[in-house]
Formats: structure tokens, sequence, C-alpha cells
């Protein structure tokens, strides 16, 4: 594919859905079109302020500067539930090592015992350094507040693909399985090295993910990357595998990569994953005449097979990305 970076993303801003009345039906036009044409589109006026998400930005920073001790004390390594710290090449992506490091964190639950489901280990309590103790309540704030964006955002898709506004909020349940992950890609040490994050399609119904002032974050487009150039104070919104099999393939879980940082020192993201409850079945819609006759089924990738189990889909795509840790905890499967 050829590098291209001139056609810029759409933006779309929250605050029309909220207003309601012909701004939220621009609004949900928009949305039907950015998710068509590219998959991805930046969200401004979310309502979560700048003052916050230069916290965040903050904390993710001084995390990664901890000594190496202090995020090995908190090695996913350690978690039957794929939480924890990662370090630079311990996460492959069609089966290379990606440049980055980073630390996974989920809704914070009680270990699930006695019989269950394989995709039932993936419930559990994060690991939280012990450095850095206010992180873990401004983590799990920040969480709530892109669990409410993205829930929202959730009722402008169906709308968007002409159903009731909630017809995913059965398989969202009171708790949907949710997964944050804070990430640095370190500086491009020569040309070979420059996967930061190989190709890849998201594992939940949506992802949003907000990136400092380095870009290297590109979205397959046509034939092409499209380098999505950061935009402060936007989240940048991608469709998952989730909404791809909810619609049929109407919408596509859009492919996107991360190239290590040429020119800037170091890349710091912050990127959440909505899914859905582990033990929902994504709902197959059913779309009008118009829309459905441009569905043409999910994509069918040997190497991916997307499951309507959301349990079984957030499984696979952990193991895959972890496979130390899927080898110490899931070798059975
Ligand atoms: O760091 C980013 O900007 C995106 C990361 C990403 O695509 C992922 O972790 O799935
Ligand atoms: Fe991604």
């Amino acid at each position: 594919m050829q590098q291209t970076s001139s056609l810029p993303l759409p933006v779309l801003q929250l605050s029309q859905w909220h207003r309601g009345g012909l701004a939220r039906q621009q609004f949900i036009q928009e949305l039907g079109r950015a998710a068509r044409d590219y998959g991805f589109f930046y969200l401004t006026e979310h309502g979560i302020d700048v003052q916050t998400q230069q916290q965040v930005m903050a904390t993710t920073q001084t995390f990664f500067r901890l000594p190496m001790a202090a995020k090995q004390q908190v090695s996913m390594l350690h978690s039957p539930h794929f939480r924890g710290y990662t370090h630079v090449g311990g996460e492959l992506t069609n089966g290379l090592a990606d440049q980055r490091e980073q630390f996974d964190l989920m809704q914070e639950e009680a270990v699930i015992t006695g019989p269950r489901h394989d995709w039932q280990q993936l419930i559990g309590p994060n690991q939280w350094p012990t450095a850095l103790p206010e992180m873990r309540a401004q983590m799990l704030d920040w969480q709530q507040q892109l669990t409410s964006i993205s829930t929202v955002l959730l009722e402008a898709f169906a709308c968007a693909l002409q159903q009731p506004p909630s017809v995913f909020a059965d398989s969202l349940g009171a708790q949907p399985y949710t997964h944050m992950k804070l990430i640095r890609y370190p500086k491009r040490q020569q040309a070979a090295q420059s996967q930061g994050v190989g190709a890849h399609k998201d594992p939940g119904y949506l992802t949003l993910v907000m990136q400092d002032q380095a870009s290297g974050l590109e979205v397959a487009y046509q034939d092409s990357w499209l380098a999505v150039v950061p935009l402060p104070g936007a989240f940048v919104v991608n469709i998952g595998e989730l909404l791809e099999l909810a619609s049929d393939g109407y919408l596509k879980a859009t492919y996107h990569r991360v190239v290590s940082p040429e020119h800037a020192e170091e890349r710091f993201s912050n990127a959440f994953f909505m899914a859905a409850r582990l033990d929902a079945e994504v709902p197959l819609l059913e779309l009008p005449p118009a829309l459905k006759a441009q569905a043409q089924g999910p994509a069918s990738d040997p190497a991916n097979p997307l499951f309507r189990q959301v349990g079984k889909n957030v499984l696979k795509g952990r193991a895959r990305s972890h496979p130390e840790v899927a080898q110490r905890y899931y070798a059975a499967l």
C-alpha cells in the first residue's frame, strides 16, 4: 500500500447529537457517511474537558517513566485477566513484535470461581503500580467517562443504521466489557523496526483513541495508508469487529496501524475499546433494503475468525496479542 496523508478525516461534534432535533439528524447522517466511507473519524465537543485529557496523558507519561522494576511489578504475566504492563516487543501483531510498551486495564471485578467458560477468566481485578497511588481512581473515572461517550455513540450508530436507538442496549447490559490501553511508542531506531503496532482490526464495537502531538497512526483507505494527523482535544473513533458483525459487513472494522515515530522522541496514546457484555451474542441487525443490499457479510479471514459470542471474540484477540500470557493461563485452548 502507498502512503498518502493529504486527505483529512471527517470531524464530528458530539454536541450536535445532544442538541437534538435537526442537529441530531445531521449528526446521524454525518456519522453514517464517515462510518461507511472511512470507518474512522475525529470526535470533538464530546464533553470531556481538555484539563482531564491532559491529566490522563500526564499520568500515562509518568507511568512509563517509572523504573523498569516498578513497571515489571505489574507485569501482565502476573495476570490471567490480561491486565498490566507489557514491555517493548512483548506483544505480537501479525506474528511480529510491536515496538511499544503498554499498560492494560479493564473493569475492576472479582474473579469468577468454580466452573466457568474460558473467556470468564478475562474477568478479574486490575494491577496498579504502588508508586502511583492516584492512578487507580483517575483511570477508573476516565473509563466511566469514555464508557458513557461510547454508549451514546452506539445509539447514534444504531440510528445511522436505521435501527431503534436502543438496539445495542441489551448486548451492553449494565456493565459492558471495556478495555483501556496506555501506550508509549519509542522513537524508531532502524527502518526495519517501524512497527509500532502492525495492521489490525479492533475486536470491540468501537474504539476511542486520544493521541498526543506525535503522528504515527494510519488508517487503511482504498489502497493507501492515510495518516491520522493529531487533532488536539479530539478523540479518534474507529469501528471494531462487533459492529462489522452486527451490520453483516455493511460497516467494516477498519484496518489501522501505528508506525514508530521518526522525528519525535516518542509517542503516547490512550486507546479505549468498547465491547459488550462478555456473555452477550452480538445482535444481527435487520437492515433496511437499501443498506442490506450493500452488506456483503463480515470478512471471513481464516487467520482471524469473528465470533458472535463476545467473550470468545475478546479472548481470541487477547490471546493472539499476548501469547506468553495465553500460554501461561490458557494453555489448554
Ligand atoms: O496508539 C494508537 O494510536 C492506536 C493503537 C491501536 O490501534 C490499538 O492499540 O489497537
Ligand atoms: Fe487498534
